[in-house]
Parts: C-alpha cells; structure tokens; sequence
C-alpha cells in the first residue's frame, strides 16, 4: 500500500546525499519506505558545501537536517527516522526481536562493509584473494546464521516484514554486481537463500524508485579500483 506524503511537521526534512554512497543510500531507502518528503542536497565530496560541513560534524553523507537537529551516521539516523515517523514501521516491537535488528546492523558496519572495501580496493592478486575470501566467508555466515535461520517465516531477514536491517545491507548487494565485474566474484550458487533475499528486496517498489543500474556502480569503481598486480606489494 502506498503511504500518503507526510508533510505535517514545521521544516521540510533535508538530507545530504551523493549517489553513489551505499550509507546514504541506506537512508534513501527509509525516507522512500516511509514515504517521508524530503529535499535532497546532492552533495560533491571533492568540493563539499559549507551548509552540509555544517551538518556533518564527519564530513560524511549521509546528513539529515531535521527540526533544528543535525544527525550524521546512517545507522543513528535511520534510528531517528524510525522514530519520529514510525510508519510503517522497520523495527520489530518486541526489545529482543529489535536486539538482533541492531545486532545484525551491527554486522553490516564491522563485517560486511571491511570486507566488502577490502576486495574492492586490492592492490595486489593476493589482497584480492583475501578480499574474495573475507567476502565469501561474510555471505556464508549470513546465509547459515541470519537467512536459513528466518527461512519459512518470510523474504526478508527478519521473516516477513521489510526492516532496517534489509534497509542496511541492502545496498551493499545493489553494488556487488559491479565488484564482481571489476574482481571476479560473485554470491555463490548454494547460497540460495541470500539470492531469494536479494530478489525480494530488489522487488520492492522503494528499492526500485532509486535503484542504480550496474553500470553506474562500475563506473564509478573503475575511477579509483586499480587492477591488482600479479604479485604481493
Ligand atoms: N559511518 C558512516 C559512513 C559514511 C561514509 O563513509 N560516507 C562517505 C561516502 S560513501 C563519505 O561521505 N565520504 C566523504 C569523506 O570521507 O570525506 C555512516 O554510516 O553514515
């Protein structure tokens, strides 16, 4: 079901995004699955504008501007969202169910995301090996701990709601394609389960609103991903 705009608070909300930043993409998905307006800053980060230095104390989108606070940080202002409109809402009720909800965004920032840079940004065919194994070893947890564990109960990781923790991985998966172009990889065919899980986020119609195509992703990558040189640095 659609979700009327909701425009009833005094400032319209306003985010600094770029488009090709996977954390700010994070929070696009959640203004989109709340059907919250926005004004977007596209912000370039080569040459960054005062008024979003201002807002982001990191220097780093996303940024949110919102009744008077700045909030920096993706996961923290997902959190705010959440809760200042908890329509529909991305977190389960229940404090154990919301416990593993951050556990696993928890995961996402200090397991998937370094692996996912380390195979990414090798120098060498050595790192790049590491980084396909790390990047290996992190799918297989997900599909045996998190995936097969809510296998039956619905598409999406926490069963059969949409949550924050799709919303946080999500555009990880939306930019692998494109990593495993440039580095040779790609999700294994057994994990069947992480394949169903992407195939139900990506039908999502707020994933689809702002969805970037594979080429875009390689694009940017091919800038700054130099080819691995055949022997260790
Ligand atoms: N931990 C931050 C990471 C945000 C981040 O690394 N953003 C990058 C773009 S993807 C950025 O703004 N980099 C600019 C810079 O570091 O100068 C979050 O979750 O929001």
């Amino acid at each position: 079901m659609a979700h009327a705009i909701k425009e009833n608070r005094m400032t319209k909300l306003r985010l600094y995004s770029a488009k090709a930043c996977p954390f700010a993409h994070r929070t696009r998905l959640v203004l989109q699955e709340k059907a919250i307006d926005f004004e977007l800053t596209e912000v370039d980060l080569q040459n960054k504008p005062r008024a979003f230095v201002d807002a982001s104390l990191y220097g780093k989108v996303p940024a949110i501007e919102h009744e008077g606070h700045r909030i920096w940080e993706s996961a923290i202002i997902n959190e705010y969202l959440e809760e200042v409109f908890p329509e529909p809402r991305l977190l389960p009720r229940e404090p154990g169910r919301r416990a593993l909800a951050r556990i696993w965004i928890d995961y996402a920032n200090t397991r998937l995301v370094p692996a996912f840079t380390q195979l990414l940004r090798a120098e060498t065919r050595d790192q790049e090996a590491a980084g396909r194994k790390a990047l290996g070893d992190v799918l297989a947890f997900i599909e045996r701990e998190a995936l097969a564990r809510s296998s039956g109960q619905g598409p999406y990781w926490l069963g059969a709601e949409v949550s924050l923790v799709d919303v946080s991985f999500y555009p990880w998966f939306e930019r692998l394609p494109a990593v495993g172009r440039l580095r040779d990889f790609s999700i294994p065919a057994e994990l069947t389960r992480l394949r169903a899980w992407i195939e139900a986020v990506q039908a999502r119609p707020a994933v689809r609103a702002i969805q970037n195509p594979v080429e875009f992703y390689v694009e940017r990558f091919a800038k700054f991903v130099k080819p691995a040189a055949t022997t260790a640095a």
